[in-house]
């Protein structure tokens, strides 16, 4: 599928979170991003000699239809810098990860800061890599590391032509595609 023509104000490479991080869990957590940012309208995908990259921003990666529309404009890598928390982190990192790489094939890439336990936001960390298949391919704990992962574009095709969902959808039906092409 050719990519999606995404208007320049929409596609840009200066990374801004777009889905503030408003939860509250009772007595778990609670943190309410928009009491002091602002979100993001732009989305981030920029060119490598290697691959297509798109780029969300921790709560980004819950929303499945940012990853499918970066997907569609050609995107083969989605890096998601974050920071789960320890009641997300254990229950939801490495899934979501695995659910964006799956239902789009293609990699997901994210980094986490280290486990601080003295700090006031503690981090999950894992930092991870995942596959095409939905598989994770590297990851570290909680420690500071650096994980590395290749980023296979033949294997990536081969998990599109074995299991075509990116040419079945049903696009006359539904579809995913920036407000400005609505
Ligand atoms: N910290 C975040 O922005 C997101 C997060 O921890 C979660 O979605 O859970």
């Amino acid at each position: 599928m050719p990519p999606l023509g995404v208007s320049p104000a929409l596609e840009r490479a200066d990374p801004s979170l777009i889905h503030l991080f408003d939860i509250d869990v009772p007595g778990k957590i609670r943190f309410q991003e928009s009491e002091t940012l602002s979100p993001g309208s732009a989305f981030s995908v920029f060119e490598t000699p290697f691959c297509k990259v798109g780029v969300g921003i921790c709560y980004d990666i819950r929303f499945a239809e940012m990853a499918q529309l970066y997907s569609k404009m050609g995107c083969e890598l989605l890096v998601y810098p974050g920071a789960f928390n320890m009641t997300t982190g254990p229950a939801h990192w490495e899934l979501l990860q695995r659910a964006r790489a799956l239902d789009n094939q293609l990699y997901v890439a994210t980094a986490s800061p280290a486990r601080d336990e003295t700090s006031s936001y503690i981090a999950w960390g894992h930092s991870t890599v995942v596959n095409p298949w939905g598989e994770v391919i590297s990851s570290t704990g909680s420690e500071e590391a650096v994980v590395y992962a290749e980023i296979d574009l033949q294997y990536l095709a081969d998990v599109r032509q074995q299991i075509p969902v990116t040419v079945q959808r049903r696009d006359d039906l539904y579809a995913v595609k920036p407000v400005a092409e609505s």
